[in-house]
């Protein structure tokens, strides 16, 4: 069976992490080995840069090259492998994330970013290897700011105000408008049941789930 590299993104708070387990589940009950990762992170290198991208002051350079440098090892210890598998890997986050956030957050350079990317992505088994789907939590950021408050204690980009997650917000609608056939918009503003709906449906719409399994 082929493997299935699937990621999550959209801005903090907007109900990733509420929905994955799920999805998770929903897979593992079709038979099949689920890998649950996430960026930064994911191996115990990464998950050191994680540590040092999150909470220690950098300039935008240095963030970028920790995040790709993470990504790679993760990319080539974990995703890589367990794609070889058949795996369906769950991945919370990945290089859209590096373009909404350091590229239209921060400011910084797409192209170079666009180059990182092709750097590390590159491996033995795909020239440029990139989710096959992409499930885009998109929900206002007044919104996702609701959410959080006082849910858990703010990390460097969790506490910027709520500008930087517009800009962050439109950094992703740009991505998927770049690829809309790799991109399933969610509207991540409705209630935790119908977003769960509008989930299960990308996933039967692609015959990967039966059309209830997504569901909550
Ligand atoms: N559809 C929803 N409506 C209202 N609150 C939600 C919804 N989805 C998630 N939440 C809550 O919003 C907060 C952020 O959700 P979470 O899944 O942690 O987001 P993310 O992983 O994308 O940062 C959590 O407290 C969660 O319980
Ligand atoms: C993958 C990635 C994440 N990030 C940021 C987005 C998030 O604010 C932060 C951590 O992501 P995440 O794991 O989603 O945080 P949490 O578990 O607290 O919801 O890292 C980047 O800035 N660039 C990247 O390439």
């Amino acid at each position: 069976m082929n493997g299935l590299f699937i990621s999550f993104e959209g801005i903090d708070g907007a109900g990733k992490s509420t929905h994955i387990e799920h999805l998770a589940q929903a897979f593992r009950d079709q038979g099949r080995e689920v890998c649950l990762t996430r960026e930064p992170g994911g191996t115990p290198l990464a998950e050191q840069l994680r540590e040092l991208v999150l909470h220690s002051a950098m300039d935008a350079l240095t963030e970028a090259l920790l995040i790709f440098a993470g990504r790679r090892d993760h990319l080539l210890q974990v995703i890589e492998p367990a794609l070889a598998r058949g795996a369906v890997v769950l991945c919370d986050r990945f290089t859209d994330a590096s373009f909404a956030y350091q590229g239209a957050g921060r400011g910084f350079d797409l192209q170079l970013l666009g180059t990182l990317e092709s750097w590390v992505q590159r491996t033995e088994a795909a020239p440029l290897r990139q989710p096959d789907l992409t499930v885009w939590f998109d929900l206002p950021p007044t919104i996702a700011a609701a959410r959080l408050s006082g849910a858990r204690a703010p990390d460097r980009f969790e506490s910027q105000p709520e500008a930087f997650f517009s800009r962050v917000a439109g950094g992703y609608a740009a991505r998927a408008a770049a690829e809309p056939a790799r991109f399933a918009r969610i509207d991540a503003a409705a209630e935790r049941e119908a977003v769960a709906l509008q989930i299960a449906d990308v996933f039967a719409a692609r015959g990967w789930l039966p059309a209830e399994e997504g569901a909550a």
